[in-house]
């Protein structure tokens, strides 16, 4: 099945990307409901399910700030969900959206490394496919940032189980796109799931497409007044998706069909409702 978020439609697009649940074949990656704030603000993710196949790729859309990072952080097991599970199998190679340049190897040495931590062959071919430009043996920090980002998206393609690359196409050239697209496609024919998120909209073969917060406009704003107090009970309560609080006045986006029950409660706690529209 596809990705949800903040209980929005999620579309797929068909594809290679993986079974659903109950589906055939072993996952890379499956999310079960997941969940996922920081600290105490509204809830950027809310009950996501996704699968990535062995050898699937799914490609997660959805405008700026849905939660397109948070989602690949948690796929990756590097941003702990607060609600749902995660299962994977085999390891991750993750390309984060802003790769560190400031890491003491050299590209060649940090590589090896990776590898070695991984228990694997090093595949200085892969940084070679993308058509690095840069000093193999100089401070990766000197790298400029096309030739960095080769560096980095090699490391992650050296995984054999999850590949998680955020924005990869960012920063690269267009010959140096198209070997990466070769490259993705390579890694799933060999069995790996890849998930990543483009803002560019580059045709893959195969892929699915999960489209984040796609149906954010069918919530229920709930606007109340006098509930600066309880902000915390309705933030809390089923069905709420996104709160925020300005003074005593609250605004909340609410799931069709449990606005009812919102509503109730804000009433019980002494809230006067200001205004309901979906
Ligand atoms: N470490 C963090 N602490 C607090 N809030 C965060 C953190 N990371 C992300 N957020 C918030 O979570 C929301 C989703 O951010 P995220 O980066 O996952 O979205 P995105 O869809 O990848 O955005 P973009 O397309 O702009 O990169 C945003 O409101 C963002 O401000």
């Amino acid at each position: 099945m596809s990705g949800w978020g903040r209980g929005s439609v999620g579309r797929d697009s068909g594809g290679r990307g993986g079974a659903g649940p109950g589906g055939a074949g072993a996952g890379a990656v499956r999310l079960d409901g997941v969940g996922k704030r920081y600290g105490r603000g509204p809830w950027v993710l809310r009950g996501v399910d996704l699968d990535v196949a062995a050898g699937g790729l799914v490609v997660v859309a959805g405008g700026n700030g849905v939660g397109k990072s948070t989602l690949l952080r948690v796929a990756a097991g590097l941003v702990r969900p607060d609600e749902g599970r995660v299962a994977r199998v085999g390891d991750v190679g993750y390309l984060p959206e802003r790769f560190p340049p400031d890491v003491r190897f050299s590209a060649r040495n940090y590589l090896r490394h990776l590898a070695a931590v991984r228990g694997v062959p090093g595949r200085w071919e892969l940084v070679e496919a993308l058509g690095f430009a840069g000093d193999p043996d100089g401070p990766m920090s000197a790298l400029s940032k096309g030739n960095a980002q080769k560096v980095a998206l090699a490391q992650a393609l050296h995984a054999r189980g999850l590949v998680v690359l955020d924005e990869p196409w960012s920063g690269l050239d267009a010959r140096a796109g198209a070997a990466l697209a070769g490259l993705v496609e390579a890694a799933c024919a060999d069995g790996v799931g890849v998930l990543v998120t483009d803002h560019t909209g580059r045709e893959l073969a195969g892929a699915r497409q999960v489209v984040l917060g796609g149906g954010r406009d069918r919530v229920v704003v709930v606007e109340l007044d006098r509930a600066g107090a309880v902000f915390e009970q309705v933030e809390a309560a089923d069905g709420v998706l996104v709160a925020e609080r300005g003074g005593d006045a609250v605004r909340l986006e609410v799931e069709p069909g449990r606005s009812d029950e919102v509503l109730a409660l804000a009433l019980r706690l002494g809230c006067s409702v200001r205004g309901v529209r979906s």
